[in-house]
């Protein structure tokens, strides 16, 4: 495989994905060559104008919205198993703990505690997923939640499977071979999430504590398509410096950022590296700095996101064409194993009490 020279950024670089989807052949290279590169510096790129309406973004915080304020009796009838599995339903505050999987994937392992995740979230997947059936609220307790987020789910299907042929396209200019990416995803074993982060006291994100709103983890999938609201407070790894952050800036929630998950760091053979991020207290409040409601409180924040995945029983070794016999890192196993032996950390730590905020 050739060597590319790569040069890690302090923020992804932002790319019109319409001179993709409508563009002539030589403005599809473009963009591919620019999200090549994005992906490749910072494992995030910003895309505007992209496939997904904004009409169905604004459903979709609209629900979200109105589905964490429900009562807990009402979300409890679409409780999230005890067990990791199937990864469906609403999961409660502290339920999940990301900082279990963080350095997966990642060669220097640094030395850290369990850090509590302060969120909620409701997940689902395609509703003929083989394995894994999604578990909705009756009609009544949320009217047109079901449809708008098979919708949603829908339009980011495709929108996935875009990027993963636009990947391919940059590939086959860069490295003179053709990857089989999208082939590999047909089955739309993918996943979305709704994120839920309570308003919470400052103090208690606070550098050194030992809460977070998410903890910082790289995704397990391919492409992670990502919205999030005006609250601030992702940031992500510096692929040159483990432990770095740089905080992620977004427009807004019309703005989609696309992450690398550790999918595509093997399928390539870290040709493409999964990015560790996590969402922490937004800039404006770090070093003591309030948001202007002379309070010690970090607002609510809400995220949906979209989890590309490869088809349950795809091969998540190294490619052929990434892979030289001599560098291979990623023995073969099937994407469902690997998807299992992440999420099975995050969901085996005890359920820790968290003081939120009401
Ligand atoms: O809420 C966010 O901005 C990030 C969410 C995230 O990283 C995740 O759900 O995996
Ligand atoms: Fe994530």
């Amino acid at each position: 495989m050739a060597s590319i020279a790569i040069y890690p950024q302090e923020q992804p670089h932002s790319v019109d994905f319409s001179l993709y989807s409508h563009g002539a052949q030589s403005q599809k290279q473009k963009v591919a060559l620019e999200l090549i590169r994005s992906i490749r510096e910072t494992g995030f790129c910003r895309l505007s104008a992209h496939s997904i309406t904004k009409e169905n973004i604004d459903r979709v915080f609209s629900h979200a919205n109105t589905f964490f304020k429900l009562p807990v009796d009402i979300k409890s009838k679409v409780k999230h198993p005890e067990a990791s599995n199937p990864h469906r339903g609403w999961t409660e505050v502290g339920r999940e703990t990301l900082s279990t999987v963080a350095d997966y994937e990642k060669d220097a392992k640094l030395d850290k505690p369990i850090i509590l995740d302060i969120k909620e979230s409701f997940d689902m997947g395609h509703t003929h997923d083989p394995l894994f059936q999604n578990m909705w609220l009756p009609e009544e307790d949320i009217p047109g939640f079901r449809a708008d987020m098979e919708r949603f789910y829908e339009e980011c299907r495709l929108q996935h499977l875009e990027l993963l042929e636009a990947l391919e396209l940059g590939c086959t200019s860069v490295l003179g071979f053709t990857p089989n990416f999208k082939a590999l995803c047909g089955k739309s074993p993918s996943e979305c999430r709704m994120n839920h982060y309570p308003a919470t006291r400052s103090s208690v994100l606070q550098s050194g504590g030992n809460c977070n709103r998410i903890s910082p983890h790289s995704d397990f999938g391919t492409l992670t398509l990502l919205f999030q609201d005006g609250v601030g407070g992702l940031e992500f790894e510096d692929q040159a410096c483990r432990g770095r952050f740089f905080p992620v800036t977004c427009d807004s929630r019309y703005e989609m950022l696309v992450n690398a998950g550790d999918v595509l760091q093997r399928w390539s053979n870290d040709f493409f590296r999964s990015v560790n991020h996590f969402v922490t207290l937004p800039m404006a409040m770090k070093n003591g700095h309030g948001v202007g409601n002379g309070e010690d409180v970090v607002p609510e924040r809400t995220s949906v996101v979209f989890f590309g995945k490869a088809d349950w029983e795809a091969d998540v070794g190294s490619l052929p064409g990434f892979e030289q016999p001599e560098t291979k890192k990623y023995e073969h196993m099937t994407s469902l194993q690997y998807n299992q032996i992440k999420l099975k950390a995050t969901y085996d730590t005890a359920t820790p009490s968290i003081a939120t905020v009401k």
